[in-house]
Parts: C-alpha cells; structure tokens; sequence
C-alpha cells in the first residue's frame, strides 16, 4: 500500500482550537486540507526565550523516524516565520494525565493501568531497540485515540545511545519530570503500576 504523504507548508493546514500546552509548544488540532483528514500540529515558537534548538531538533527526526503502534509520530515537519510545524496523528482521547484530572481523579483502577501500562511498555521495548531512551515517561505523555490506541508522545528529553561527544556524557544528567523522576527512583523496588 503506498504511504499517505502529507503536505508541507501552513496553507495546507486550517488550524482549530489549542488542545495542549506544553513548556515549549501549543498543540492545535486541525484539519489537514489535502487529505481531508484531522491532525494534531505542535507548533513551536523558536523566538521563545527558553527554547532548545538542539532539543527540538532531536524530538522532530526522533518522531519522523519512529514505526511503532505505541509511539506517536510525525507526518512531516516544517518551518513557517519563526515557528516549527510539527503534523502528528491526533489522539481525540488526550493524555491520561487529562483524563484522570477529569474523570478518575482517584485513580484508574489496576487492571486500567495494566492494560495501559502493556502498551506503553512494547512503545518503550521498541524505542530501546531503536537506540533510544525516552527519559520522561508520565501520564501526560501518555495519549489515547479515538480507537483506545496508547502512544507514547514527547521526545523533548529523549536521547539516544548511539549518540557521540558531549551528547554521550549528557545521558548522566537529570532531565525529565522531577517529582516523576523521584516516583520511578522510589518505586522501582516496588510497583511502577501504582504511580498512575
Ligand atoms: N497528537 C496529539 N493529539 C492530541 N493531543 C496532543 C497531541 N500531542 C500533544 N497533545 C496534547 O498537548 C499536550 C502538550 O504536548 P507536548 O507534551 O508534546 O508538549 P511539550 O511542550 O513538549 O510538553 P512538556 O511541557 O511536557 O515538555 C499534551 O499533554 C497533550 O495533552
């Protein structure tokens, strides 16, 4: 079957409601004219005052490269005035951060985090084949689609291990989400089930 290709350039995109914030990008959900089909497009403003070029590089191929049911990729990038475009599925279920705050703000029950736990895992088992560490694993960068499919997202602090130099000595630094950090230090003689 032949890859669906999608187009680069903002005119190709009408951009609906911001359905994200992260500390260094809006998502939008958004309608990809072409193809007639919704997305999601991360835009990324590179005149922000604590934006990382180098980050952002490594999180835009990391999406484009990856081919796994359980890790979000992205169609395509580009670059319109001072923003990066970043097209990627959209996940019409959120994160499961949302939808805990929403609906479960006691929890999901074991089996619920079992069932999600599973797939982040076999995202997280390809990753590690592809080389990669993710190194922010939270509920927030956890999303579900209309379907019920779990991807992981967010490779703003992923690594990889076949990176040399100073990108090498970096994988020893803190990076990620401290109280999660501290959560996974913790429970890592216990359960990681029970931090959802
Ligand atoms: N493909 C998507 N479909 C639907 N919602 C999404 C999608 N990607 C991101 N979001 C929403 O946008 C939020 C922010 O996205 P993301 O975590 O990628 O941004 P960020 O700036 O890198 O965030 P962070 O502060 O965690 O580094 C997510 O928590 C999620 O709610």
């Amino acid at each position: 079957m032949e890859k669906k290709k999608y187009p680069i350039g903002p005119e190709n995109y009408v951009l609906y409601e911001e359905i994200g914030q992260g500390a260094t990008a809006s998502v939008h959900r958004a309608l990809c004219v072409p193809l007639n089909e919704i997305v999601a497009i991360k835009i990324l403003d590179f005149e922000r005052d604590n934006i990382d070029l180098r980050n952002i590089s490594r999180e835009v191929q990391t999406m484009i490269l990856v081919d796994h049911p359980n890790v979000l990729k992205s169609h395509c990038s580009f670059v319109s005035d001072h923003n990066l475009w970043v097209v990627m599925p959209y996940m019409s279920g959120g994160s499961f951060l949302h939808i805990m705050k929403a609906a479960y703000p006691d929890g999901f029950e074991e089996l619920v985090i079992a069932t999600i736990l599973r797939e982040v895992l076999k995202g997280i088992v390809y990753l590690h084949h592809q080389g990669h560490i993710h190194r922010d694993v939270k509920a927030g960068n956890i999303l579900v689609d209309g379907r019920g499919e779990v991807k992981l997202g967010d490779f703003g602090v992923s690594a990889c291990l076949f990176d040399s130099g100073d990108r090498q000595r970096t994988r020893n630094t803190f990076v990620g989400t401290p109280c999660w950090y501290a959560c996974l230090q913790e429970s890592a003689h216990n359960r990681f089930l029970i931090l959802f």
